[in-house]
């Protein structure tokens, strides 16, 4: 059998349904995630968003052909264009600037997750790299999907529906489906000794992300 995208998936399907299925996204969902929560979740984002441009750059930089040096460009595009701008307008109606967000101390579990991402990328090649960043770019279009898809959403006045529909906007989605193919076809070469240490990279990027809805939970308290 060809291992692909989905074979990487279900070899971690416990962290990945932990990641796609946490609280804090029924809490989007159900317009009952505590407003600290969010913030400090945003905030960090922002932070996180910086280093993930950082990453799609690595990721540019190790490109061998014009069409993997795109699609990476394009996702680096992305965070610096599209989504930066979102947390910067949100943070704006709750007072808070972006150079206050600039300054914010990182917690460690933004630290955790984005220079883990960055080592995977240095120490191994394009595959590791996008191995790592896979939970995150693909991630959140499940998350926006299962969101969407679930009778408890609450579509209307939802203080969050800015940040889902980001998540279920076209282009994003063309861009998830670009990584899907990229990653199946190389998946597809990879002899069964690389696909386990793929699959390690993959459910600890997987086990970072719930982390990250976690560390907004918590500052709730
Ligand atoms: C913790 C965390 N994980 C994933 C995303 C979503 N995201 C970040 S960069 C990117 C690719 C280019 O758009 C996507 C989908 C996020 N914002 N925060």
């Amino acid at each position: 059998m060809l291992q692909n995208f989905d074979t990487l998936k279900n070899a971690c399907s416990d962290q990945w349904q932990a990641y796609i299925q946490h609280p804090f996204v029924a809490g989007i969902s159900e317009a009952t995630l505590p407003t600290p929560a969010f913030q400090h979740y945003l905030q960090q984002d922002y932070l996180f968003l910086i280093h993930f441009a950082r990453a799609w750059g690595l990721a540019v930089y190790k490109s061998r052909d014009m069409n993997e040096l795109r699609h990476s460009l394009d996702n680096l595009k992305t965070i610096v264009d599209t989504e930066m701008g979102l947390h910067v307008a949100y943070c704006r109606e709750w007072g808070i600037d972006e150079a206050s967000l600039h300054d914010l101390p990182e917690a460690q579990e933004t630290l955790a997750y984005t220079r883990f991402v960055l080592d995977c990328g240095h120490r191994g090649d394009l595959l590791d790299l996008h191995v790592a960043l896979a939970p995150c770019l693909i991630g959140y279009a499940e998350v926006a999907e299962w969101i969407a898809t679930r009778s408890q959403t609450v579509t209307v006045d939802n203080p969050y529906q800015a940040w889902i529909d980001m998540y279920r906007d076209e282009d994003y989605l063309e861009a998830v489906r670009r990584e899907r193919l990229w990653l199946d076809e190389r998946l597809a070469e990879v002899s069964p000794a690389r696909f386990a240490q793929l699959t390690t990279t993959f459910r600890d990027a997987t086990r970072l992300e719930a982390a990250f809805w976690q560390m907004g939970l918590d500052a709730a308290g």
